[in-house]
């Protein structure tokens, strides 16, 4: 049954859900990877797609950004069409120069300000880990296709601008560990542990706040192949 955000029927969406923040990159990986696709969601152009990949029947969707957003979205996706395992495939920027663009990580575990989870469930605890062996099958998976992942503690921010006066990327490394920053990925984690589902994730670095070197919006929509790939190769395994 369709939920708020999600126009779909049960059957329409695949037990493994690949999840990019932007919806256009979910379009992207349906149109360059996936076979048989239909769409299941256009409900605020958070576009969700149903294909195979090499034979599985996979879904890709857009979570769009930040914490309440797929919050929303991945609670509906385990709550309401049974969706067991949610990779969350996104952009990261670097808080440490020995990641460079392009690198890829694998979230260790989530280290987060936010009241996200205290605010669900109350979980008052700042770290949150994502499903052990869904992160092991990944890691494998990516040394048998020949990619190089660091599997690392990431910082899941509510803020994407900070002001000069409050911790900022030199903390986050020192104090908490987090080799890098992105938005999602304790809500998601925090979401699939309440649920009894799974979810990682993986990401792409797209910009460094030590050497303040970017990629372009066209890069970040299109070009994180090397990601969708050991995504994409870890759920036809699952
Ligand atoms: O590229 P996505 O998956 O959107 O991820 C990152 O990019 C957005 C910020 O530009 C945030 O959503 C952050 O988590
Ligand atoms: O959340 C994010 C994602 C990419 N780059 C950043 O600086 N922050």
């Amino acid at each position: 049954m369709a939920t708020p955000h999600i126009q779909a029927e049960k059957g329409q969406i695949a037990k493994v859900v690949l999840m990019p923040g932007d919806p256009l990159r979910a379009k992207f990986i349906a149109d360059t990877y996936l076979e048989d696709v239909k769409q299941f969601n256009s409900v605020r152009n958070m576009f969700g797609f149903t294909g195979t990949y090499k034979g599985k029947e996979i879904s890709v969707m857009g979570s769009g950004m930040g914490m309440p957003s797929i919050g929303i979205y991945s609670y509906e996706l385990f709550k309401f069409f049974d969706v067991e395992v949610i990779i969350r495939i996104g952009s990261a920027g670097a808080y440490t120069d020995n990641l460079n663009l392009f690198d890829l990580v694998l979230a260790k575990d989530a280290w987060s300000e936010s009241s996200f989870a205290l605010a669900q469930s109350g979980y008052d605890k700042d770290v949150i880990e994502p499903n052990r062996e869904l992160n092991a099958l990944i890691a494998d998976t990516a040394t048998k296709i020949g990619k190089t992942v660091h599997e690392n503690t990431i910082h899941s921010s509510d803020v994407f601008y900070h002001e000069d006066n409050v911790d900022g990327h030199v903390e986050f490394y020192e104090k908490h560990g987090c080799v890098c920053v992105e938005m999602e990925s304790f809500a998601l984690f925090h979401n699939a542990q309440i649920l009894g589902k799974k979810a990682a994730c993986l990401l792409t670095i797209s910009d460094s706040l030590v050497t303040h070197e970017v990629t372009t919006a066209e890069q970040r929509q299109n070009s994180f192949n090397e990601m969708m790939e050991v995504a994409l190769e870890s759920a036809i395994k699952l």
